[in-house]
């Protein structure tokens, strides 16, 4: 083992509900930790990984890459994951792990802390984002976001650009009385010195040990969330695209994300639905053009949204 396993290698988890700025986050730490090798798991609750695919990448950087939900239905798929790194010849200096938005914090921290991975690793802080202008408690109706904020270490109170002073300080005493003096920093687009959020040794992992393994999470059945995913190779009419988005989305869609690719257009769109709000960027395509979304929310009717998809796809006519 190499000398940093010895020591432990540093684990920093970020956990946050859907669309509160994991990704953002992320890509904040790895265009500023230039000078370590950061190795990233990234869990997806979609079929198609969308955030891997987002991710600034270095090349000296990992990322590994799992779809379902590791804190229920794919432990062992995060075992194995962190397994493969811990047994990289190459020094790696830290691990990030980017859970889904719906995943139940606590069997995560449990495989590092209730494992023989206590040996190798050291779970530095769990990182919880929280998206000042959408979370309200009643709103979501979830317990998982309760959860992520009760075994936040650190509460990153994001994009508060969108969010006024009473929201503000109604979300503050919501987070008050979750959990006891709660350490919080307020963020717009996740940034935030990395000093404030790495290497701090917050986790008390005393208070974890015996909760143990045998901690099983319901969570996705009691919160009722749900994904789509939806791909092709041929490509949308922009104005049936933004007709759905107007008039056809269900409200039952919290979520959605993806690459989108327009007839006409030369560009590689993303797309960003959180709520109410959506937002698309363009950039080069990299590779051969693609639509691939996923669409998370409650009790979505999966065909009627699939087809509500396909008939946005470019007829004969329209390309
Ligand atoms: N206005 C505003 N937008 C933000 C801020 N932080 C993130 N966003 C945007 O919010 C959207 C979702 O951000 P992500 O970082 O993908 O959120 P996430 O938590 O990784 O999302 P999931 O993995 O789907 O749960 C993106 O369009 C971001 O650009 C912020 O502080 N202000």
């Amino acid at each position: 083992m190499s000398e940093i396993n010895q020591q432990g290698l540093p684990v920093t988890i970020i956990i946050g509900f859907l669309g509160s700025g994991k990704t953002t986050l992320l890509n904040q730490i790895l265009q500023n930790d230039l000078d370590q090798k950061v190795a990233v798991l990234v869990n997806e609750f979609g079929d198609i990984n969308i955030d891997g695919q987002l991710l600034v990448s270095y090349e000296d950087d990992m990322v590994e890459l799992s779809n379902g939900c590791i804190c229920c239905t794919i432990n062992d798929g995060l075992v194995e994951a962190v397994k493969r790194i811990l047994a990289r010849k190459e020094k790696v200096d830290r691990l990030i792990i980017e859970t889904t938005g719906v995943a139940d914090p606590l069997p995560i921290i449990l495989t590092f802390i209730g494992s023989d991975f206590r040996y190798f690793t050291r779970l530095d802080a769990v990182i919880t984002l929280i998206d000042a202008e959408t979370f309200t408690p009643e709103h979501f109706d979830s317990e998982v976001a309760f959860k992520q904020i009760a075994y936040g270490d650190i509460l990153l109170l994001n994009k508060t650009d969108l969010a006024n002073n009473e929201q503000l300080t109604a979300l503050e005493s919501y987070i008050a009385s979750v959990k006891k003096n709660p350490r919080i920093i307020h963020t717009q687009y996740a940034q935030v010195p990395l000093p404030l959020i790495l290497d701090v040794s917050l986790t008390n992992t005393d208070s974890f040990q015996e909760q143990h393994h045998h901690h099983h999470s319901h969570h996705l059945k009691t919160d009722g969330f749900m994904s789509l995913s939806f791909q092709s190779d041929k490509p949308f009419d922009v104005y049936k695209f933004q007709k759905f988005l107007n008039e056809g989305l269900p409200l039952e869609v919290f979520r959605a994300k993806g690459i989108v690719w327009f007839a006409g257009s030369q560009l590689r769109h993303i797309f960003q639905l959180c709520g109410q709000r959506n937002d698309i960027k363009s950039e080069p395509w990299s590779n051969t053009p693609v639509n691939q979304l996923v669409f998370i929310g409650r009790h979505l009717d999966a065909d009627k949204l699939r087809q509500q998809l396909n008939n946005c796809l470019a007829t004969s006519v329209t390309l």
